[in-house]
């Protein structure tokens, strides 16, 4: 037990259970939203006119009345101060991908020489961070730092309790001096405006005038693994690029099936109970918890709740995970790929929409009515991602997503939809016109107005598919568990929002022909469907024949985010943002420019630190094994002479082979990275990441791993991956 790696994994098996921290109440229905300003704190808080206004503000997504802003700062000053309090912060989502806040004090000097606790309506609807170092993709230059946040009222705020003194935290929006998105939260409203604009349309279509808006909802299922802090401490590669870079194959993997919604460990389920109490009191819904199927790899996954919460949600649920991991001993890895040779984690993203009258509009209805304009719906999502699947891939982009997808463990890059037999059964009935009996229960005419009711379980599952219908809901399995949920719900909602537009405009001119609305729809749907069916895919994705056939098919297949990228400025992509005002050009532009930068950094900054591990952690007990082995062939030629040392000499050679080769291994990725590096625009840099430092990433992996297994095991330093994915 002497090298600090044994002594590691003793005191990681030695943990025991941290307690949960202690509940303000054992009540969950108590415990749900107290650390949040909402409703019924506002209610018992607030004049009732103050109330009603703010409360309309909040349900129509509007900005907060400056006449009333001081009474509800005031306010929630006072309910923040009660629950301890010190500080506020304007809580952002910048263009890294992660959250930002700066806090100040609710001080201000009074003339006494004393202070007085200060928090007026200014304060809580604008602020004006120095945004000079937040990613604007040449929006502006380093030195234009004026950067704005300003109050999303249609996400409550919240307290974030710390044992030295809470900080109230206030969701907001952040954009440059001129104007421009710097976030992802405008988009992200800016395209659920546009889809209710176009959903409405519909709706009113179909004789619906009570509905006042629609609103995607959400449900991001979130994979995480945790580690073992006293071991993760001792692997950089977890600590600096949040997946292992190294590391050769454990000798029980996921082989087993044993792990999936095993029992979960003593010391997860503290963690686990801690973050959901956590979570609870914040007012998200988290539901289920479950072990995953990579050993060490677990799930936590909420209720729907509208996209623009459930998108800040999962960045709070995030937050909190690392923050609680560090209580339990635990490193918590969000990247989708934290080891090679086991499932990588994705976050599911369950999208579905409804109206404003609580009418989900996925969900088949029961009278030929409803199911007509379900069927509407339908054709709008195989027409948004038929059509629109390059932005929908870029909602998914990312180096760390690049190693799952299509790795026969997530969906392949390609988009496809899955439908279900039974449901591509109705589709094909209507489009051969003809009335289609499908495999179970389900029975539909052709021709809208005698459709039947369709039965609740429309389809199966399929784990291999991008984007599967599950009976009322998409869920978008491409998504990367370290990944902001903005990007894909923007990309969601804009093009569904093109397609919407493009059948609500038929539609609408054949009923102003004269044309009554069912055989404007007799005349589209069979159409539609047809023209969209290649989109339909309901058979294996991992298959090795899918991208040939997705090719006959014209489905495009970017497999890397920097091919996919490389089509962010194709005119038809562009158009799906820019046609409903949900990013302008030069919003475009930027986005396009540091997604394509962070892609390089992140990769330059793995092949850095994969040389430095290898030069410093890898190298050197090889090297002392090395010696050892040559040890052993002089000393076996000295007791059986010269020809006696066959296997001493033959495992000398083997390692020296795997040294060598990882010597020039090294020296060719420092130069890989340099030449990365030193690349001239966003796009070559990111071209040249891909195409040099991985490789050679990949070259010195295959014999760093061989030299694991064969060094003494005393002599190796890093954790291995048996230890790592095992010690719980
Ligand atoms: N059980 C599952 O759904 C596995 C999903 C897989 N981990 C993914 O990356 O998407």
């Amino acid at each position: 037990m002497s090298s600090p790696r044994k002594k590691a994994m003793f005191k990681a098996i030695n943990t025991a259970p941290v307690t949960p921290c202690e509940k303000k109440t054992q009540k969950t229905d108590e415990l749900f939203g107290c650390h949040v300003f909402g409703l019924s704190t506002m209610r018992k808080r607030l004049p009732k006119d103050v109330y009603r206004k703010l409360a309309k503000t909040i349900r129509d997504g509007e900005r907060l009345n400056p006449e009333i802003a001081d009474v509800v700062a005031n306010a929630m000053k006072d309910w923040a101060i009660e629950m301890g309090a010190t500080h506020y912060t304007h809580w952002f989502h910048p263009m890294t991908g992660l959250t930002a806040e700066k806090h100040d004090a609710f001080l201000s000097p009074a003339a006494d020489g004393q202070v007085i606790s200060e928090f007026s309506g200014k304060m809580l609807i604008s602020g004006e961070p120095d945004a000079s170092s937040f990613p604007s993709g040449g929006l502006r230059s380093t030195f234009e730092a004026r950067g704005y946040t300003a109050w999303d009222p249609s996400v409550p705020v919240f307290i974030i309790p710390a044992s030295y003194g809470a900080t109230l935290h206030i969701p907001t929006y952040f954009y440059s001096y001129s104007g421009e998105a710097l976030d992802r939260k405008i988009p992200l409203l800016r395209s659920i405006a546009a889809l209710s604009r176009q959903a409405l349309r519909i709706l009113r279509l179909f004789g619906n005038h009570t509905a006042s808006y629609v609103r995607p909802n959400v449900g991001p299922e979130q994979e995480y693994f945790l580690v073992d802090k006293n071991l993760a401490v001792l692997r950089p590669d977890l600590l600096l690029a949040g997946r292992t870079l190294l590391g050769a194959p454990s000798p029980k993997g996921q082989e087993m099936e044993d792990h999936y919604f095993g029992a979960i460990p003593g010391r997860v389920m503290s963690f686990m109970q801690d973050v959901e109490n956590e979570l609870w009191a914040l007012g998200i819904p988290a539901k289920t918890r479950h072990n995953e199927v990579a050993p060490g790899q677990f799930e936590i996954a909420p209720v729907f709740e509208e996209a623009n919460i459930a998108c800040d949600h999962n960045m709070l649920t995030m937050n909190m995970m690392r923050h609680m991991a560090a209580k339990h001993g635990f490193v918590c890895l969000l990247h989708e790929k934290p080891f090679d040779g086991v499932n990588g984690s994705g976050k599911h993203n369950n999208w579905s929409i409804s109206d404003s009258d609580g009418v989900n509009l996925l969900n088949p209805g029961s009278t030929p009515q409803d199911n007509a304009q379900f069927l509407v719906f339908l054709a709008a999502v195989l027409r948004a991602v038929h059509k629109h699947s390059v932005a929908l891939r870029l909602g998914t982009v990312g180096a760390g997503n690049d190693h799952r997808l299509g790795a026969n463990e997530a969906p392949p890059a390609i988009l496809s939809v899955y439908l279900g037999e039974q449901l591509t059964d109705v589709l094909d009935g209507i489009v051969n016109g003809k009335s289609a009996a499908s495999k179970k229960s389900g029975f539909m005419e052709v021709g809208v107005s005698t459709l039947p009711p369709l039965p609740v379980d429309l389809s199966d599952r399929n784990r291999t598919s991008p984007f599967a219908f599950t009976g009322n809901k998409f869920e978008f399995r491409a998504v990367g568990s370290s990944q902001s949920v903005a990007p894909v719900n923007i990309a969601l909602n804009a093009a569904a929002a093109c397609a919407l537009d493009d059948i609500a405009t038929e539609l609408e001119a054949s009923v102003a022909g004269g044309a009554d609305l069912n055989s404007a729809l007799q005349q589209l749907l069979p159409r539609l469907f047809k023209e969209h069916m290649p989109i339909v895919f309901n058979g294996n994705g991992y298959a090795a024949a899918w991208p040939e056939e997705a090719a006959r098919r014209g489905l495009p297949n970017y497999h890397n985010t920097v091919d996919a990228l490389a089509h962010y400025t194709d005119p038809e992509v562009m158009n799906v943002f820019l046609r409903h005002g949900i990013l302008t050009e030069r919003e475009i532009l930027s986005r396009q420019e540091i997604l394509l930068e962070n892609y390089s950094k992140a990769v330059c900054i793995e092949g850095h630190l994969m040389a430095d591990m290898l030069r410093t952690s890898v190298l050197p007990p090889s090297l002392t094994a090395q010696t050892r082995a040559a040890e052993a062939v002089l000393k076996a030629r000295a007791v059986l002479g010269e020809a006696g040392a066959d296997s001493e000499e033959a495992a000398f050679t083997e390692l020296r082979g795997h040294i060598v080769a990882l010597q020039q291994g090294v020296a060719a990725l420092e130069k890989a990275v340099a030449v990365a590096q030193e690349a001239q625009g966003a796009l070559e840099q990111a071209t040249a990441a891909r195409d040099t430092v991985l490789p050679a990433m990949k070259a010195c992996r295959e014999h760093a791993d061989a030299l694991e297994r064969l060094v003494d095991d005393e002599l190796w330093q890093l954790p291995k991956y048996a230890e790592l994915l095992w010690a719980h």
